[in-house]
């Protein structure tokens, strides 16, 4: 892994996000142990890990979201923490299980998120217009976003997530409960903004889609980063999902819950 002066060596531009020594404690439980790891600028990033690895943690504080105990964070070289506007300018958010203003249309809550994001009223119009229609939600534009399903939920907050055109993209499990033609559009969307420029990180369960969808991946468990690089230079010879499976460990023996066999 290149550290963020080797990146601005090779690139003469600093990494998308770069996270020195971030650590976390819940009490005595160490949910995040001094992670380092850079996300190049352009790159397509997997976050791969157990539950309880300490993905939602790390990502909640390389974005602003939740103060760390220690440790730094730059995206595109500005602090998170000490340029808190500067950074967030420059960063789309799909949080893990926040709390939408639900009580508006889905069109009316994208709207919001660009008006707050001091856009002028006529390019928020349009590209409410465009970003509905291309995650199809254009029929759904006018119901309350407490009455969407799990997946429009998803949907209706990567589009308030796009809205202001952010360099970097943070998208906690932004496939969960989303239906395969869905899903399929929406890494459309990723890869074209990835190709024009754009940075992606995501965190995901699904390792043949992180293997397939991503250039890069950092494998993480009990809040330290156990590998990474490239997808080629992390998964080596085997799948993804057998490196993580080494990597991690905790496969079981099916060995219990003999009850709960019929035969
Ligand atoms: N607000 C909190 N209070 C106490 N403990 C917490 C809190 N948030 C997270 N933790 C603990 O920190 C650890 C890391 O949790 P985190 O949600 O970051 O994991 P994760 O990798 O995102 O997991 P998952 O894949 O299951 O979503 C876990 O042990 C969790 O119980």
């Amino acid at each position: 892994m290149s550290n963020s002066f080797e990146q601005a060596k090779d690139t003469g531009l600093p990494p998308a996000l770069s996270i020195r020594g971030l650590t976390k404690h819940f009490g005595n439980k160490v949910a995040v142990d001094g992670i380092d790891l850079d996300v190049p600028a352009g790159s397509f990033y997997g976050l791969v890990g157990p539950n309880g690895a300490g993905k939602t943690t790390s990502l909640s504080m390389a974005t602003g979201l939740l103060r760390p105990d220690a440790g730094q964070v730059w995206v595109h070289g500005v602090d998170v923490w000490s340029h808190p506007l500067e950074s967030k300018r420059l960063m789309g958010l799909l949080p893990d299980g926040v709390r939408l203003f639900d009580r508006l249309s889905g069109e009316q809550l994208v709207s919001y998120a660009g008006l707050l994001r001091g856009m002028d009223k006529d390019t928020v119009t349009a590209r409410v217009k465009d970003l509905l229609s291309a995650l199809d939600l254009s029929k759904d534009a006018g119901t309350l976003v407490v009455d969407y399903s799990a997946g429009m939920t998803k949907k209706i907050a990567l589009a308030a997530a796009l809205i202001h055109a952010p360099k970097l993209l943070v998208l906690d499990e932004p496939f969960e409960s989303v239906d395969p033609v869905s899903a399929a559009n929406i890494r459309d969307i990723l890869h074209d903004y990835v190709n024009t420029g754009g940075t992606v990180i995501v965190s995901s369960h699904v390792m043949d889609l992180v293997q397939r969808m991503c250039d890069h991946v950092a494998v993480i468990a009990g809040g330290r980063v156990l590998a990474a690089g490239t997808v080629d230079e992390v998964r080596g010879s085997q799948s993804l999902e057998e490196k993580f499976v080494d990597l991690v460990g905790g496969r079981k023996e099916n060995t219990g819950l003999s009850w709960l066999r019929n035969s």
